[in-house]
């Protein structure tokens, strides 16, 4: 109350105030927030939308344009220049009443970890469809993983302004490609003009937007008595008939009404509410963010059916009031340096507050930012359910969850434990029940690198820049990995694909200023050793006048759990006991520092144990002269016991029409990909499960867009790495070696 009259008084004064007041909703419990992600695939129009959102929310002055490059979220020099979402960005705004934090996320495939990583700080997802073109593949992988992160989701189909748009397409796809139970509250409209205006099911009203004022404002006409009323009336009578055979408290006033017009509008949005949070329906809306069309309806739904951070997350609630927060994203920020973006599940942040993050580390909170894309205010405290960016924060890093100390972190194990009846040795046998594993289980998990390239600094001085650069670059983005290769002397970056290569190297150069040469692009094999065998290796040098002596014996077998192990034979064991700890410390980093970079392609060696036997070590002998040995010993077990090739594979999930398939599975077993399963998807479609080498896979979207004359869709992610024939191992080889 004191808030509304707060915010009604500094109306009159100043209007700009007003959005700050209402952003003073910010003291305001943790059910009036809605934490959102926004999904698509590419091009669908999600920054766009959420654009009209700010603006119809009072956060921004003027519409920001994807065309022009000036939208808020889009917001690295990156992604206005290509018009395209790159760095999921948060924004933050107050709709009736409610706080809307929303994460607006990157659609190329390239970028999936970003979107996984957003998926770990919201409690809902508003899927964007592009409505000419359906559910795209980009669609289906996005759907799938907010299936794996449990979230209940609207859709908006979005582009309806085009001649070529068609809604009930958009809907028979979401059945049949994404299996979900599409509920439309909306249906289109087109006037002889083509100018679009939406029927609301469950109001009977048209929705008409103006667009002299941006679509600030719209008008609701109750439809007058005809065809297109009665047709409405039959769909509010569908859908109130469908939601009661979903939700019994709607069913009970049904039934003891005898009519679906005794139903009130309120009663329809509660059942679509519960329904929506149970992941049994997904409500389907529409219109047009870049004509203004229908965003205010968006907003409403997205305060009205999707949940409150109460709703979710009740497995924190052993922290009771202790601090709970997830880090989803770690951005660079040219002023204040690196931001920590952390979702706030239990108990409040403040300015100065003390940390632990995953790793045990203390942590500083020295200020903390409410969000806006690029633009920032500093608040002193946070409330659970809400989303803070912290600076000060040094060695977290993405997907860690931060608490008060590890003692809480503990307690709150320990509370859990106990509500689930689950005794610390059960727990310890049972990985099903590992409280931890709950615990971290909504972390985002990071991909295997599929593609590598080298990377230079255009002179030697900027080495050291460079390095720094890829440090920060990587803290935000886990999927990158950035490896020295002692060998060729060289940096090597492994990713996702050719696009996140391509937009480090421009980003080194807009943001750090180092203008980076990238190698050419290539499949990032792995090794694994043929046999067994066994080495010894002695080394003596005499440095700096010192005598440098060891001598030591390494196996190499396969093995895919442990990587290092002392030898157990009877002969070996005795001398073993007696090691001190620090040598078989230093022998262990060389001899794993060895599986970095196999004999045949540099590909890293996995699946692959080392086994010591025995090492003896001269007095005065140098640490790294002992972890040279012990590389060494490595390095020459691999190429005597000969390695294997494993490549990258990617698991698709393709979506055909029946009359394709046949096709289409002709083109996949000449690209070696084995068929895992086919089934039905709704009438006229198959869905096809197939992993197939990455090295086939070139292309090979737009190849099946031919096959299939654009019908089919499909999506693609890392699935591990497998073996090759050698014949194909051959082909490889000659590719890495430019021969081929
Ligand atoms: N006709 C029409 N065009 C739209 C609409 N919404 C977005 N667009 C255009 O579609 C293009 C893509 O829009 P974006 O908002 O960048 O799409 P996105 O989903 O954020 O794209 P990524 O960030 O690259 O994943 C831009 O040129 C927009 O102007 C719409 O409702 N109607």
């Amino acid at each position: 109350m004191l808030q509304c009259t707060l915010s009604i008084f500094l109306f009159r004064r100043n209007k700009l105030l007003l959005r700050y007041s209402a952003l003073g909703l910010k003291r305001c419990y943790s059910t009036d927030i809605r934490n959102i992600g926004i999904l698509a695939h590419i091009d669908a129009g999600k920054t766009t939308t959420t654009e009209r959102m700010l603006f119809y929310a009072g956060k921004t002055r003027a519409l920001g344009e994807v065309h022009r490059g000036n939208t808020v979220t889009d917001y690295l020099a990156q992604e206005r220049e290509r018009g395209i979402t790159i760095c999921s960005s948060a924004v933050t705004f107050p709709w009736n009443g409610k706080r809307i934090n929303l994460l607006d996320t990157p659609g190329h495939i390239d970028f999936t970890m970003e979107v996984e990583q957003s998926l770990c700080a919201v409690d809902g997802v508003v899927v964007v469809l592009d409505g000419t073109a359906g559910v795209e593949a980009q669609t289906v992988t996005v759907w799938t993983q907010a299936d794996k992160h449990k979230l209940p989701r609207l859709v908006f189909v979005n582009k309806m302004d085009r001649p070529d748009a068609n809604f009930e397409k958009c809907v028979y796809e979401l059945k049949t490609k994404l299996d979900a139970e599409p509920v439309c509250t909306q249906f289109p409209v087109k006037n002889n003009e083509g100018h679009l205006s939406i029927y609301d099911v469950i109001t009977l009203e048209q929705l008409s937007w103006q667009q002299k004022d941006y679509g600030r404002v719209y008008q609701k006409t109750k439809l007058e008595a005809s065809e297109a009323l009665r047709d409405l009336q039959e769909k509010r009578n569908e859908l109130i008939d469908k939601l009661s055979g979903l939700d019994d408290e709607l069913a009970e006033i049904v039934i003891s009404t005898e009519s679906f017009d005794q139903v009130s509008n309120e009663l329809i949005g509660k059942a679509i509410r519960r329904a929506t949070c149970q992941k049994k329906i997904v409500p389907v809306l529409l219109g047009s963010a870049y004509k203004n069309i229908g965003i205010q309806r968006l907003m409403d739904a997205i305060n009205d059916y999707l949940p409150n951070p109460e709703e979710c997350n009740q497995i924190y609630e052993c922290f009771g009031n202790d601090l709970a927060g997830k880090v989803f994203k770690i951005v660079h920020d040219k002023q204040r340096g690196p931001l920590t973006l952390v979702r706030l599940i239990r108990g409040e942040l403040k300015r100065g507050m003390r940390l632990t993050c995953s790793s045990g580390q203390a942590e500083v909170v020295s200020k903390i930012y409410e969000p806006l894309a690029d633009e920032y205010r500093e608040v002193s405290s946070v409330q659970a359910g809400d989303v803070a960016i912290c600076a000060g924060l040094k060695s977290t890093i993405t997907g860690d969850l931060l608490t008060s100390s590890h003692t809480s972190l503990k307690n709150a194990q320990k509370r859990l434990m106990k509500i689930r009846g689950v005794t610390i040795q059960q727990h310890e046998d049972d990985d099903e029940l590992s409280v931890d594993q709950e615990m971290f289980a909504i972390g985002a998990q990071i991909p295997d690198a599929v593609y590598f390239c080298s990377i230079e600094p255009p002179s030697i001085s900027s080495q050291t820049a460079m390095e720094q650069a890829l440090k920060q670059l990587q803290r935000e983005d886990p999927s990158l990995r950035v490896n020295y290769d002692a060998v060729t002397g060289q940096t090597v970056l492994g990713g996702m694909g050719e696009l996140h290569m391509d937009i480090i190297k421009s980003r080194m150069l807009s943001e750090y200023k180092i203008d980076v040469d990238l190698g050419p692009l290539q499949i990032a094999y792995k090794e694994t050793i043929k046999s067994p065998s066994t080495n010894t290796l002695s080394l003596e040098k005499e440095i700096a006048g010192s005598k440098q002596n060891v001598s030591i014996t390494l196996e190499v077998v396969n093995d895919e759990v442990e990587v290092f192990c002392l030898d157990k034979s009877p002969e070996n064991v005795q001398h073993l006991k007696a090691l001190r700890p620090r040598i078989l410390q230093v022998v262990r980093k060389g001899a794993i520092s060895a599986l970095e970079r196999g004999p045949r392609v540099g590909g890293q060696v996995v699946d692959t144990q080392i086994r010591l036997h025995n090492v003896l070590v001269g007095r005065g002998t140098a640490d790294s002269f002992i972890m040279a040995a012990a590389a060494q010993c490595v390095q020459k077990l691999l190429t005597t016991s000969g390695t294997r090739l494993l490549e990258p594979i990617m698991a698709l999930q393709i979506v055909a029409p029946n009359d394709h398939v046949s096709g289409v599975m002709a083109d996949l077993s000449r690209r070696r990909a084995i068929i895992k399963d086919v089934t039905t998807k709704g009438e006229k479609n198959k869905m096809i499960l197939v992993n197939a080498p990455l090295s086939e896979l070139s292309g090979y979207s737009s190849a099946l867009r031919t096959i299939s004359s654009g019908t089919a869709s499909m999506t693609m992610q890392p699935c591990g790495f497998s073996e090759m024939n050698s014949l194909d191992e051959t082909l490889a080889i000659r590719r890495v070696q430019g021969l081929e």
